[in-house]
């Protein structure tokens, strides 16, 4: 199975993928001259599915997010929605699908205007789009909103402003904003990431539950495999590195048995002594702490100055395609795509 066919492997569950990113790029100019923040990329989202895309910072998630969102054009490749290249789209069917494709930004203090109360925010978006019907109906639902999100009695918060408001509430009106159009795919960038910790927990809980309860997709971007552990379990995860899909694959296998050396480097990473995640260490130290720059990428993989398994002459050579390695999973990887899933581990793999 190639890459594209696992990334989509939705489809073979019977179910047609709501979104699809085909060969995605973007390139950026730059003052050190263009770079590939997103290159080539494979993915698909399902109705009420979680994708979890995790890397660290600057691997290019955000801007792969961004395309998905219909926020920015790519360079080359191909995002549809319900089937359609959404780039190709009349103005109506562009503007259907922006509303159903939310995207809610990890700082909502940025993104929520500051001049309006939270009444106005939630009401301005239910009565633009013709949601609803008259202010009333509007208020009403803004009330209903903001309980889905637990910020109750909900109107305690109506004639607040965001400044009135802490971080974790905040992020809730920003959950309440996005539902106001209810979307089919609420995109989720970093969204806990500014919170303490038990403030984000208490978010993951509502946004988990809301997945549940209204059956939303979620394309959830952090930089935390434990997060994407919590919140998209009975999903998948793609790991990204230098803005390309180094791993992919349902979350319990990417989480219990990785094998990508980068996935493993990440899981070791975690510094909470989780133990469903610290057995599967095992990757090794790696050669560099250091993240090439994406202006001057190494040749071959990208990954493999600072990766344990490198080989001189087959790791520096091509550029490793994204190939299953177990059933669902996938790595770009020369050596596993060798030696196998477990290729360069010390011990046997969990099972
Ligand atoms: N508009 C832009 N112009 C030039 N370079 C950009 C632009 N946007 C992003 N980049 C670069 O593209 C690369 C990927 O950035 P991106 O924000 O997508 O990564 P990320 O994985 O989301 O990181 P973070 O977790 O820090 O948000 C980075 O090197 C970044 O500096």
């Amino acid at each position: 199975m190639t890459a594209t066919e696992t990334a989509r492997a939705g489809t073979a569950e019977g179910r047609q993928p709501l979104m699809t990113l085909d060969g995605v790029s973007q390139v950026f100019d730059t003052k050190a001259g263009p770079i590939r923040a997103v290159d080539h990329v494979d993915l698909s989202i399902n109705p009420g599915e979680v994708l979890c895309l995790v890397g660290e910072s600057g691997s290019g998630k955000t801007t792969a997010a961004r395309m998905a969102a219909g926020l920015a054009r790519p360079s080359d490749g191909k995002v549809a929605f319900d089937g359609t290249d959404i780039w190709s789209m009349k103005r109506n069917a562009f503007g259907t699908f922006r509303r159903s494709v939310q995207y809610v930004h990890q700082d909502p203090y940025a993104s929520l205007n500051p001049t309006r109360t939270i009444l106005q925010t939630l009401v301005a978006p239910l009565l633009k789009h013709g949601v609803v019907k008259g202010k009333k109906a509007a208020a009403e639902r803004a009330v209903e909103l903001l309980t889905k999100v637990d910020l109750t009695p909900a109107e305690n918060f109506l004639l607040k402003y965001p400044h009135q408001l802490s971080g974790g509430q905040r992020q809730r009106v920003a959950v309440a904003r996005a539902l106001t159009l209810d979307p089919k795919i609420i995109i989720a960038d970093e969204s806990t990431s500014m919170l303490d910790v038990s403030i984000r927990i208490s978010v993951l809980a509502m946004l988990g539950r809301l997945r549940d309860e209204l059956g939303v997709g979620f394309l959830f971007i952090t930089h935390d495999l434990a997060i994407a552990k919590y919140f998209g379990w009975h999903g998948k995860t793609a790991v990204m590195y230098l803005g390309r899909i180094v791993e992919f694959g349902p979350t319990p296998k990417i989480i219990n048995a990785p094998t990508h050396p980068y996935t493993r480097a990440l899981i070791d990473a975690i510094p909470e002594p989780d133990p469903d995640l610290t057995k599967t260490k095992g990757a090794g130290s790696l050669r560099s702490l250091e993240i090439p720059s994406l202006a001057h990428l190494p040749p071959g993989c990208a990954f493999h100055p600072r990766c344990p398994l490198f080989e001189d002459g087959l790791c520096d050579g091509a550029v490793p395609q994204l190939v299953e390695v177990r059933s669902g999973q996938s790595a770009a990887c020369h050596v596993v795509a060798r030696d196998g899933a477990d290729a360069g581990r010390p011990d046997q793999p969990v099972a």
